[in-house]
């Protein structure tokens, strides 16, 4: 995958926040230029939002924050970056006007990225110098979780550019999308504007309030467009004999007289007030920050889901997220010296909304899901990682036993550890401890035993001197550390 280096921000609204959110948290040092007097608290606010999102989201190791820079000129903020992220107000004359400054200013082979929502990239790039390095990278809010971007290039746009466009998504956790044809609002904001248009009309002709409207999206389809998007839940709904059976159906009502989408609703003030009133009564007092974390909190939890959705595999956006942190785990996030004077601290996370139970605590499976990703970080580092595994070897858990000593709570900071209690060549015996990062207090054990298998033979068998090599040194290590409290105890012993 090839990596951005550095990244410049031209623009820290809510779009240019979340994009510098994205670009730091993924490790790469960023400049912005934004005029605005409270650009640095905005920015900043946006940030602390999306480090609370990503701590929730993962427990891959992400690597060590980029370094936040603001900068006085656009000049000085466009030096040095390889990637540069337009997202300004989308006003043609300005983008062109700061376009054609960054194209003065940038390396000659930096990237461009416009974030317009509709704007032409021929149009962007008409009085740039080089504007075959000019394309719109169209990004969805929040920018640091939503990871699509649709890339579209102008006339003036060259193949490298996009191509070279697309290959540095994966690395930050974004997927690119290339479209192939530049029109007005893309692909995305194509279809939400119709929907848009058509909600607006609803709204005026008082057929439902702005509350029931977004009932009706988020109790229905809202839920099945997360993950099939459009045509694969149609095909679903076509049954047995799928999408043709769909069409044949229901293409007919096309025809009917159900929509208004072609007529623009006239957005006069007393709409503007009519819909400003019902948004202010369906919010409840409950400021934009506050339901910024809620729609981040709701978000994770679907990514999360999707994760582990088709057998593991994960599903849509979900194993875009799996695949990210493949690539996290792969770079291994700050790399530490290894400390074999205690047990190793292997996972840093905080409990997830998609974590909680009824009860308003970590839910029984997921520490079971802390503990195996403890194993799989303590695997990874003697040498058993997914290119391991693929060639056919990988280490089984065959027995767990966990207690629960204290309660993990929704965004409570949490780490595990790890002590080798026992390891000869076939057999793993661990003891993991489940701790409150801000307090130390063990709220979980796990001690598990896991045996290194032939998965294609389907048996236990010894692990090979690559392994053995690198385990042995931290199992000997840990033979000299005081047994865990609560090693060797089951169910139902007597104290
Ligand atoms: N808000 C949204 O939901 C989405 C917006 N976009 C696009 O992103 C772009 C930015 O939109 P928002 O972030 O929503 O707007 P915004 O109004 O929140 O932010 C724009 C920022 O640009 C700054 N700015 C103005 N002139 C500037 C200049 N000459 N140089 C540097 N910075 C300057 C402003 O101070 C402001 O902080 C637009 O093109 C928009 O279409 C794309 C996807 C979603
Ligand atoms: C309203 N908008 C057109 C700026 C929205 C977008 O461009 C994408 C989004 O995040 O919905």
């Amino acid at each position: 995958m090839t990596k951005i280096n550095k990244a410049a921000c031209i623009g820290g609204g809510v779009i240019g926040g979340g994009w510098i959110a994205r670009f730091l948290l993924a490790g790469i040092d960023v400049d912005v230029y934004d005029p605005h007097p409270e650009a640095t608290r905005i920015v900043g606010e946006v940030l602390a939002n999306a480090e609370k999102a990503y701590a929730m989201l993962t427990g891959a190791p992400l690597p060590p924050r980029g370094r936040l820079t603001f900068r006085d000129t656009l000049e000085a903020a466009v030096d040095g970056a390889d990637w540069i992220q337009e997202s300004v107000p989308e006003r043609l004359d300005l983008k062109r006007k700061v376009l054609t400054q960054i194209d003065a200013a940038a390396r000659s082979d930096a990237l461009i990225g416009s974030s317009t929502s509709g704007l032409l990239p021929t149009d962007l790039q008409r009085d740039m110098r080089h504007p075959e390095r000019l394309f719109v990278a169209h990004p969805y809010n929040p920018v640091y979780l939503l990871p699509l971007v649709e890339i579209v290039g102008g006339e003036k746009t060259s193949a490298a550019t996009i191509q070279a466009a697309m290959k540095r998504l994966p690395p930050i956790g974004m997927k690119g999308v290339h479209i192939a044809k530049e029109i007005e609002a893309f692909v995305g904001d194509r279809l939400l504007e119709a929907l848009w248009r058509e909600a607006l009309w609803l709204i005026k002709d008082d057929i439902c309030t702005v509350e029931t409207l977004d009932d009706v999206i988020r109790y229905s389809f809202g839920l099945r467009w997360a993950q099939m998007g459009l045509f694969q839940t149609y095909r679903i709904a076509g049954g047995e004999a799928g999408m043709r059976h769909f069409l044949a159906q229901f293409g007919p009502a096309l025809q009917w007289n159900w929509t208004k989408l072609m007529d623009v609703v006239d957005l006069d003030d007393a709409l503007v007030e009519k819909i400003g009133q019902q948004s202010d009564e369906q919010a409840d007092g409950l400021s934009i920050r506050e339901l910024e974390r809620i729609r981040d909190e709701n978000l994770v939890g679907i990514l999360q889901s999707l994760k582990g959705s088709h057998g593991g595999k994960g599903w849509g956006a979900g194993k875009l997220l799996k695949e990210f942190e493949q690539h996290l785990w792969a770079g291994g996030g700050a790399k530490q010296a290894l400390d074999l004077t205690k047990p190793l601290r292997l996972i840093d996370t905080k409990v997830s909304p998609a974590w909680v139970d009824y009860n308003g605590h970590m839910t029984e499976h997921r520490y079971l899901q802390v503990f195996g990703d403890t194993s799989d970080a303590l695997l990874r580092l003697i040498g058993v990682d997914l290119a391991y595994v693929e060639r056919g070897h990988s280490y089984y858990t065959v027995e767990t036993h966990i207690r629960h000593i204290g309660e993990a709570r929704l965004g409570q900071a949490i780490h595990s550890t790890c002590q080798i209690v026992g390891a000869d060549e076939k057999r793993l015996h661990v003891f993991h401890a489940l701790h409150d990062s801000a307090s130390g207090d063990i709220i979980a054990t796990a001690e598990q035993m896991l045996l290194h298998v032939d998965a294609k033979a389907g048996k236990a068998a010894a692990a090979p001197e690559e392994v053995l090599s690198k385990l042995e040194p931290i199992a000997a290590a840990h033979a000299a550390l005081a047994m865990p409290e609560g090693a060797g105890r089951h169910v139902g012993q007597k104290r």
